[in-house]
């Protein structure tokens, strides 16, 4: 737990701080709400419109850490208490959005709004009131890599200076706009700009996060199970879907891009880091990803079925993956980010950080999770129409 003798790299001794983290109900939320209730001594206020995920954290009231957390169940849309917490607390964490990418074509409108125009009072109250924020952007911003553009066969594809992810160096490409995936990268492209240029004009103090594919347990949902059954979540919990059901693995166009997955508690030192060293972070947009850890989409179907057939003790198909079509799975306007390998130069130097955890080994504690938590539900929901019928 926390001590008064907790130092920051420049062996400064850390304060305790409070921290309005929006959007701390989601995925990485309720990650790094657990890191700072164990570690550390920081409060913090809560906000999201769910939070299932943290209610662990929340409840009993006898948890060591209750007077430290606070939820507040509010829609940043349109709720007047967002700038009083944001007043009430030393640094602000954004991360409330739509980033599924099942909705960035379906659904722009609401994805456009959820990550540029819903950030804006954000960014204004922290810059208004000299409150630093620490902001979620994405990879995504980088769109699709200057060697996709070269012909399939040339030799420059093999050299990093076409596909490497640089913070200060890498243009951001986007494909048309009838492509509305590319809504959501936008619109962070756009936030991620106002955000600098509050830094530039106005002084204000910023972070940005640019997350590489953070993966672990409590990611989006399982259809039918804890979310709708249509819905489509991102690719761990829609193989897993697959896995817990015994169906074949959806291969999206063939499964061709590639993706590097880095293990949630990896990256969320690297937040607690950002936020207890502000001298080395404000003023710095961060890749937080894991180099080593590249495949296809294919080679991550065939390692997550082979891993779980490993935790669950289950035989795998004999057939575990099909082919499915980007129009037939997200619909028109689907397109994709070729490859993702994020530079690590400036987090390292500013930071020190490395992620540590190894493809095989993050999917072993994963898929451990989604056994355990859903495999039995699973059993039960195609249990019973079975039992009815
Ligand atoms: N997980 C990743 O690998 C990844 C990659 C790139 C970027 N990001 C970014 O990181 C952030 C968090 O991602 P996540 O994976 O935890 O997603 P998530 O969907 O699990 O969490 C987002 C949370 O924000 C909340 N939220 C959304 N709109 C809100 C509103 N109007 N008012 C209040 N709460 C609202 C949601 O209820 C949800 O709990 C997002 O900004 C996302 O774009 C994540
Ligand atoms: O069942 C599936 C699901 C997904 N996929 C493919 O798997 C890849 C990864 O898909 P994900 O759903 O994890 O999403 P992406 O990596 O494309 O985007 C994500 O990147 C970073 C964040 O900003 C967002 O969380 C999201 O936009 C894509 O190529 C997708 O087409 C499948 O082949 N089958």
């Amino acid at each position: 737990m926390a001590s008064e003798k907790r130092v920051d790299l420049d062996g400064n001794p850390i304060k305790p701080i409070t921290i309005c983290m929006i959007g701390a109900g989601g995925f990485i939320g309720s990650h790094l709400c657990e890191k700072l209730m164990a570690e550390t001594p920081h409060k913090v206020l809560a906000l999201d419109v769910y939070n299932d995920k943290i209610k662990h954290l929340l409840e009993p009231d006898s948890l060591p850490w209750a007077d430290r957390i606070q939820f507040h169940r509010l829609n940043i849309k349109n709720d007047s208490r967002l700038e009083s917490l944001i007043r009430m607390a030393d640094l602000t964490i954004n991360l409330a959005a739509i980033c599924t990418p099942a909705d960035y074509n379906t659904r722009p409108l609401d994805t456009i709004y959820s990550n540029f125009i819903d950030a804006i009072p954000v960014v204004k109250y922290c810059s208004g009131n000299n409150k630093r924020l620490i902001h979620f952007s994405t990879c995504e911003v980088y769109g699709k890599t200057i060697g996709s553009f070269l012909p399939k066969d040339s030799p420059l594809r093999q050299d990093p200076a076409y596909y490497v992810l640089s913070e200060n160096s890498s243009p951001c490409i986007f494909g048309p706009i009838e492509k509305q995936r590319w809504s959501y990268a936008c619109a962070k492209q756009l936030i991620e700009r106002l955000i600098y240029a509050e830094g530039a004009e106005n002084g204000m103090d910023f972070t940005i996060v640019r997350p590489f594919n953070w993966i672990g347990p409590r990611m989006d949902f399982i259809p039918g199970i804890d979310g709708p059954s249509e819905g489509v979540p991102r690719v761990l919990a829609c193989f897993s879907n697959n896995l817990l059901r015994h169906e074949p693995l959806k291969l999206v166009d063939g499964g061709q891009s590639q993706r590097t997955f880095i293990y949630i508690k990896d990256a969320i030192e690297a937040v607690l880091l950002m936020i207890e060293n502000p001298a080395r972070a404000n003023g710095q947009i961060f890749n937080v990803g894991n180099p080593n850890n590249e495949v296809t989409v294919k080679q991550l179907a065939e390692m997550m079925t082979e891993v779980y057939a490993k935790v669950s003790g289950e035989p795998s198909l004999e057939k575990p993956t099909i082919d499915i079509s980007s129009e037939e799975f997200y619909g028109v306007g689907y397109d994709d980010s070729d490859k993702r390998i994020p530079d690590m130069t400036i987090i390292n130097k500013q930071l020190g950080w490395n992620p540590k955890t190894s493809l095989w080994d993050l999917l072993e504690s994963t898929l451990t999770y989604q056994h355990r938590t859903y495999a039995e539900a699973i059993k039960q929901a195609t249990a019973k129409p079975a039992a009815t019928s």
